[in-house]
């Protein structure tokens, strides 16, 4: 058996053993990093700056609730490559007895429901001070007998500009997913965040142009991310673009800032808990369209558009925003995507733009049940 065969069957020993565990790739690398923690090593911080001090693997929801809670593994057995992962002596990991998420029925909602819930948020930007709103929904895609190990595998191998990822977790569940977010990354004494917004198919040739809707609507993300440095003294800071960034099927506007961070002593997870959520999963003003959200969506947003990775641990950080991703149930796999609504959406372009979106997951899907 190749390594790849091997550590897919790894992963899924640990699924059946239901063990807690975070799985994951940098965008760019091809090496795979593991963290397994037991029970008493989960911890739930009520607030998201109580991630202040902590390390570990972070699992964040869109919104905490007693169903989402925000979670950190600290780091029990950490290993990186598929060498080290291999090593991992399964017998001496416990199995698991914790119960798994609620399966009650997520929603979904059909294409005409969707036109009309963008419609109405047309209506409503037009007529208020809303500037910007993202709105989603489920898509349900049915789940044979395929390797969940073997999908990750996948996943990793087609996506290897985004930070894949799977996690189990007791009160989280199974999720996947290839984000290309950038929420908060370090590099030495450098820290990073992004604006990302604008989607359009990606291009064979790299040839983008980039229309005002698309402009203006990245543009509500960076305008954001300047309130939040004002808001806690960052400066000097220095930024890379607008430019694109290609990922999965879809290409996307990005400007990079960076600043150092002494800016940010002991101030980090209060930093992060402002930063989330940025406008690229929630809109512009902030506030106005999270209640917004709520009226108008009716399913749960639970880990979609909140943040994971590696907080803190040696020292470095490397949080994405979780998007492009899929809770795995026992018969169906849910896939979660969205969509930023602006003055100057088409209802059906957005309806598209949420299936391109969908499209590296669902490809991976269908590459591991066509094997
Ligand atoms: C909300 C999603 O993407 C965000 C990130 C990049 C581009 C986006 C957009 O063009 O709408 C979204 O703001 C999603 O993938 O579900």
């Amino acid at each position: 058996m190749t390594e790849t065969e091997n550590l897919a069957l790894f992963l899924d020993k640990l699924i059946e053993k239901n063990c807690s565990f975070a799985v994951w790739s940098m965008p760019g690398s091809q090496t795979p990093e593991i963290l397994i923690t037991d029970k008493k090593d989960l911890i739930y911080p009520d607030q998201f700056n109580k991630l202040n001090g902590q390390e570990g693997f972070v699992f964040a929801p869109y919104q905490i609730h007693a169903e989402t809670p925000l979670v950190l593994l600290k780091p029990g057995i950490v290993k990186k490559g598929f060498e080290e992962i291999l090593q991992i002596d399964l017998n001496e990991i416990e199995h698991s007895q914790q119960r798994r998420p609620s399966e009650t029925q997520r929603l979904i909602i059909e294409k005409e429901a969707y036109l009309s819930d963008v419609e109405k948020t047309i209506t409503e930007i037009k007529t208020s001070k809303l500037s910007k709103v993202i709105v989603s929904r489920l898509i349900p895609q049915a789940r044979k007998s395929e390797s969940i190990g073997k999908l990750y595998l996948q996943l990793f191998q087609q996506t290897p500009n985004a930070f894949v990822y799977l996690v189990n977790l007791p009160k989280a569940g199974l999720w996947m997913g290839a984000t290309p977010e950038v929420l908060l990354k370090s590099e030495g004494k450098t820290l990073e965040t992004v604006s990302l917004a604008g989607t359009q198919t990606r291009r064979t040739d790299s040839d983008y142009s980039w229309h005002t809707k698309e402009i203006e609507e990245q543009a509500f993300v960076s305008r954001y991310l300047l309130d939040v440095f004002y808001h806690f003294n960052i400066h000097p800071y220095t930024t890379q673009g607008p430019e694109t960034l290609e990922s999965g099927k879809v290409a996307h506007l990005m400007t990079s800032f960076r600043f150092s961070t002494k800016k940010l002593a002991h101030k980090l997870g209060d930093f992060l808990a402002e930063l989330h959520p940025t406008p690229a999963v929630c809109g512009y003003p902030k506030s106005k369209a999270a209640k917004f959200i709520t009226k108008i969506e009716k399913h749960d947003r639970r880990y979609y558009t909140g943040y994971l990775g590696p907080w803190r641990m040696n020292d470095s950080i490397s949080l994405f925003v979780n998007l492009r991703c899929m809770e795995i149930m026992p018969d169906q796999y849910i896939l979660y995507s969205g969509g930023g609504i602006t003055a100057r959406s088409v209802p059906e372009e957005e309806w598209e733009e949420t299936n391109k979106k969908a499209g590296t997951l669902l490809s991976a899907i269908e590459a591991v049940q066509n094997t």
